[in-house]
């Protein structure tokens, strides 16, 4: 697990940018693990700029969101599918057909779950998945508990997840109980992951995940089994790391051609 301790967000989305960038400039038909929240943001503006003053093109490349709620109907605006859309793949040039989801609005759940893996393993497999994290340390909306090993799959969501998603909606009353998320397994297929965490609210699920012991109470914790995985912090949500200077240091003397 490399962590990178940026100054600002802006430099935060500038390197996760660069890491799409490059992976899309090498492999037109690359397949991204799309994330919602207001980490990623930056990232999908960074590279919506990039489309539209360069010569950045997603024509060829896949989506695949991490999770959404179920039980809003189609088309809400909160919906995860809604607020990809929205946030990034109408921005750029990636056909809508290659833009996927887990599905919350299924007649049969289990079933849509596994078409999604299926859709995933068919694409050939996440090349790069972004993420933020939760304030109990989940990726996705694998809460504390979850399966190191889970896939595609329904979860009841947190209180305190509740609380902190309400303010995308008109009162907690209306935030979900129940969501469909890709499972700590699908996420660790992916090749490269890349996480986002900025903010004093979120030193303590960094602090957790990265130095802490690997277990299902901090869902983001499995990602130090992971053979290449991004950190990508602010300091105040490095604010709780012991062996901060190191990675400073580290980054800072990483050679050129290596990149994250
Ligand atoms: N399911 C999403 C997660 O994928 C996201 O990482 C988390 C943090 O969101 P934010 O980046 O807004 O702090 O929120 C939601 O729970």
């Amino acid at each position: 697990m490399e962590v990178v301790i940026l100054h600002d967000p802006a430099a935060i989305a500038a390197v996760a940018a660069d890491a799409i960038e490059d992976l899309v400039r090498r492999k037109p038909h690359a397949v991204l693990g799309l994330a919602t929240g207001s980490s990623p943001l930056g990232v999908y503006d960074e590279l919506a700029r990039r489309h539209h003053t360069g010569s950045l093109s997603f024509a060829g490349v896949h989506g695949f969101a991490l999770d959404e709620y179920v039980g809003l109907p189609v088309g809400h605006p909160e919906s995860y599918r809604e607020v990809i859309r929205r946030e990034f793949t109408d921005r750029i040039d990636i056909h809508p057909d290659n833009v996927h989801g887990p599905d919350g609005a299924a007649d049969d759940i289990p079933a849509a779950c596994a078409a999604f893996e299926e859709t995933i393993r068919e694409a050939g497999g996440v090349d790069l998945q972004l993420l933020g994290v939760g304030t109990d340390g989940h990726i996705g909306f694998n809460e504390p508990g979850s399966s190191l090993a889970s896939r595609t799959r329904i979860k009841s969501l947190i209180d305190q997840t509740r609380k902190d998603n309400a303010r995308f909606f008109d009162s907690i009353d209306e935030v979900p109980h129940h969501v469909v998320t890709q499972g700590l397994g699908t996420i660790m297929d992916a090749r490269h992951v890349v996480l986002i965490a900025t903010g004093a609210q979120k030193a303590r699920a960094v602090r957790d995940f990265v130095e802490g012991p690997v277990a299902a109470i901090c869902a983001a914790s499995v990602l130090q089994m992971h053979p290449h995985t991004t950190v990508l912090i602010d300091e105040a949500a490095a604010s709780g790391l012991k062996l901060a200077d190191y990675y400073r240091h580290t980054y800072a003397n990483k050679p050129d051609w290596q990149g994250i």
